[in-house]
């Protein structure tokens, strides 16, 4: 090795279809499986690599030029690097920011993340892109091994369709993060891989959190009575997630107002009897355009999601608890993106307004939540 980091040692990347991807060693050496997925942030990747909802995939950065501004104590969006895998074009060869404490291929190195460098990524999209998400290995130093022996791993590994994943991702112990200046209001967050940045946007507003694990019970989730309910973004499958499912149908009919972002969105879609599907490579990126069926402005969002919520934009639906508005949708491929429910205290967005990377277009939805709890 050359330099810890990076090295002109081989790493490949199998894919599910058999293609091979050979390239540098980047990062940990070893053996990674997980979905691949591109994503195409042209920045941000430390908020991305530490986001928990990446868990157990492997993301595939579509710029080209990935690691110029290293590794910061800031912007970790949890405890650790959170993706299975990471595989880029060309890693910086020196980051350079007043922020920055270490080179980004040393930090996946230092975390025992496996990475793959120096591939033609935009080649990896496409084909991602015609084939879907697929399952795929990342195979360096000793796990080298014969492309026969390293396809048979990748077949042999889980599917995301069906995974039950929060609880790989969740808190294990409640704790709660203080609201800045006087308290206006009190949320209970279902942690199913929450990001750091919302429990600090909710702050900003006079909201205090009490982070759940995914596994409380209505009781622990509902205990001081709190203001509101708070469904957060997550890895897996949302038809795999009966109890967050369970446990929101029980605020809903307690109308609690609620509010849930990205796999929050699509446990509130299930509570409420409508459908969830796996699309085909989901929306991964900091520029993805949503309009709002309310009053027709577009915003330009955060986002990060492979599976979406059944139906069509804009209708308005029958459900156990009152009608639901499909109220938010995805212009480049009609994909629903949100719901307000009109019988119940309680909205949804498959996007992301805590941003972390990403625009802020999205942010006063915190204010409508804190509105909605403010009105109770
Ligand atoms: N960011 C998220 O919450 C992702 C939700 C879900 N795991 C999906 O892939 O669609």
């Amino acid at each position: 090795m050359s330099q810890a980091g990076t090295s002109r040692e081989d790493a490949v990347l199998v894919l599910e279809d058999g293609s091979m991807h050979r390239g540098e060693a980047f990062g940990a050496r070893g053996r990674t499986l997980g979905e691949a997925v591109f994503a195409t942030g042209m920045t941000g990747y430390q908020e991305t690599l530490t986001d928990p909802s990446y868990h157990r995939q492997i993301v595939v950065a579509t710029a080209p030029h990935i690691g110029n501004t290293g590794w910061n104590d800031d912007d970790d969006e949890s405890a650790h690097i959170q993706v299975a895998g990471y595989v880029v074009r060309d890693p910086a060869r020196r980051p350079s920011n007043w922020r920055s404490t270490a080179d980004l291929g040393e930090e996946l190195a230092r975390q025992g993340v496996v990475g793959l460098a120096g591939v033609d990524t935009r080649a990896i999209t496409r084909r991602l892109r015609e084939a879907g998400s697929m399952r795929a290995g990342l195979f360096s130093g000793d796990a080298l091994a014969d492309p026969t022996s390293m396809r048979a791993a990748v077949l042999d590994s889980p599917e995301m369709t069906g995974a039950d994943l929060a609880g790989a991702v969740s808190t294990r112990e409640p704790y709660t993060v203080a609201a800045t200046g006087p308290t206006r209001a009190r949320v209970a967050a279902l942690d199913l891989g929450i990001k750091a940045n919302t429990p600090r946007m909710l702050a900003e507003r006079g909201i205090e959190t009490r982070v759940l694990p995914s596994s409380a019970s209505i009781d622990e989730l509902l205990d001081g009575a709190p203001d509101g309910v708070f469904l957060s973004n997550g890895p897996g499958d949302p038809a795999a997630a009966a109890h967050a499912v369970a446990l929101t149908e029980e605020v809903l009919r307690r109308e609690v107002p609620l509010f849930g972002i990205c796999f929050g969105n699509q446990i509130l879609a299930r509570a409420l009897g409508l459908g969830t599907y796996k699309m085909r490579y989901g929306h991964r990126g900091i520029n993805v355009p949503v309009v709002d069926h309310t009053d027709g402005t577009v915003a330009i969002t955060s986002q990060n999601h492979g599976f979406a919520v059944a139906g069509t934009p804009g209708e308005r639906v029958d459900s156990p608890f009152g009608r639901v508005h499909l109220s938010h949708s995805c212009p480049n491929d009609g994909t629903v993106e949100g719901l307000t429910c009109e019988g119940v205290p309680a909205f949804s967005v498959q996007y992301h307004p805590e941003a972390a990377a990403g625009p802020h277009d999205a942010a006063d939805l915190f204010d409508r939540f804190a509105d909605m709890m403010g009105n109770r």
